[in-house]
């Protein structure tokens, strides 16, 4: 039972502490690596890269074109596709090798993120130093890693098709949602082996909800901002607080059928990530006084307000990226800053854990 946290509290209190602290600190490396990952995405994304390299080789792939016939043949792929024609004729091989980079630098952290899971898995179960009930979540993590690049491939791959200049964007937010999904089990994994369940009931009365809505409202809010990112909902309506002078845009509902509307529709998917993000900010906000009124300086306290301030920030740069109309590095920012409300999230629901039960 891989998600079951009492196994992983019984193995807590198998492990010795320092082999515990070793396991979690190598967790949150790799963790760390998603999250740069994650980066790197953004702004392959936005750089418009990430359909520069039209082969799923993943062994092969891992160095790059090392002379001008291999350049030349990647090149050549990459013209007989939709997005060459309609967006990048004629940039010749100078303006292939600049939209490469990233898309190679992409897969290769993927690649890098792999080797430096399963070694270091490796080295930990070869000493004995895995408490056996973690072992099928470490490998229920690994089977999620090599998915996600699978997952990664079948998303670029949409965007190869007749009149598409751009991946589909339900494989984007599937690509995206598998990312937090990895690092939000990567570093719960890691907390858990760190702090066992507390003996006594760490929450303030209303506490406990107040953060589980924030943190459900903020995922709720990440997957709708994929949406924005994968219709490219950003470049329009470029105002705040008002879109157009409305507060809900004209023709919020105006695609059939009704549910198109959540994911196509530029005015609605927009209007929806903002509706998100403000009802995480007052969750966020509500459960940070909360603690601040009733709980005393400390790590459950300073988690809660931790998370609060990284949704502001998010927040703010959220509406920076859209008042700047979306430049890269505002965009890849409020890409890497997801995952630190993500981070916030997960260390305040952590340090929430309801006591072991007897
Ligand atoms: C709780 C607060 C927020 C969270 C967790 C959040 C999360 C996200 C995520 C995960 C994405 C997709 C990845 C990406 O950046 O491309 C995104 C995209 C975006 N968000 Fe937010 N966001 C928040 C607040 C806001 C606010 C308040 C605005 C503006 C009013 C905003 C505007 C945008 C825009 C324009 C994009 C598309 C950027 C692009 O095309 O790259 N976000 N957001």
């Amino acid at each position: 039972m891989p998600f079951d946290s009492r196994t992983l509290d019984a193995a807590h209190a198998m492990a010795p502490d320092a082999q515990a602290r070793a396991l979690s600190r190598f967790l949150l490396f790799v963790a760390g690596l998603v999250w740069v990952m994650v980066a790197i995405g953004g702004a392959t994304r936005l750089t418009g890269s990430g359909l520069s390299i039209m082969e799923w080789a993943p062994l092969a792939g891992i160095l790059p074109p090392l002379t001008d016939a291999e350049w030349q043949r990647l090149y050549d792929l990459y013209r007989t596709i939709p997005q060459y024609q309609l967006m990048n004729q004629g940039f010749g091989l100078d303006g292939f090798k600049e939209i490469f980079w990233l898309e190679w630098i992409h897969r290769f952290w993927g690649r890098l993120i792999g080797l430096a899971y399963v070694g270091g898995l490796a080295w930990f179960w070869l000493r004995g130093r895995i408490p056996p009930g973690l072992k099928p979540r470490l490998l229920l993590l690994l089977a999620l890693g090599g998915l996600q690049g699978a997952i990664g491939w079948f998303m670029v791959a949409s965007g190869f098709e007749a009149d598409r200049t751009a991946v589909s964007p339900y494989r984007l937010v599937i690509h995206l949602g598998m990312a937090f999904l990895l690092f939000g089990l990567l570093v719960w994994t890691a907390l858990s082996l760190l702090r066992p369940r507390p003996v006594q009931d760490p929450a303030p009365a209303g506490l406990r909800p107040a953060v589980h809505l924030a943190a459900g409202l903020a995922v709720a809010a990440m997957l709708a901002g994929g949406f924005v990112a994968g219709i490219r909902a950003g470049f329009d309506y470029n105002t705040f607080p008002l879109m157009e002078g409305r507060i809900v845009p004209q023709g919020y509902w105006l695609l059939e059928p009704a549910w198109k509307n959540l994911t196509a529709n530029v005015a609605a998917v927009q209007f929806n990530h903002r509706l998100l993000a403000t009802a995480t900010l007052a969750a966020a906000a509500w459960a940070a006084f909360l603690a601040f009124r009733r709980l005393p300086r400390g790590r459950v306290r300073g988690a809660v307000m931790g998370l609060a301030i990284a949704v502001g920030l998010q927040y703010a740069l959220g509406v920076a990226t859209l008042l700047a109309v979306v430049p890269v590095w505002l965009g890849t920012l409020h890409q890497a800053v997801a995952v630190l409300v993500l981070t916030g999230a997960l260390l305040a629901l952590h340090a929430l854990r309801r006591p072991a039960p007897g």
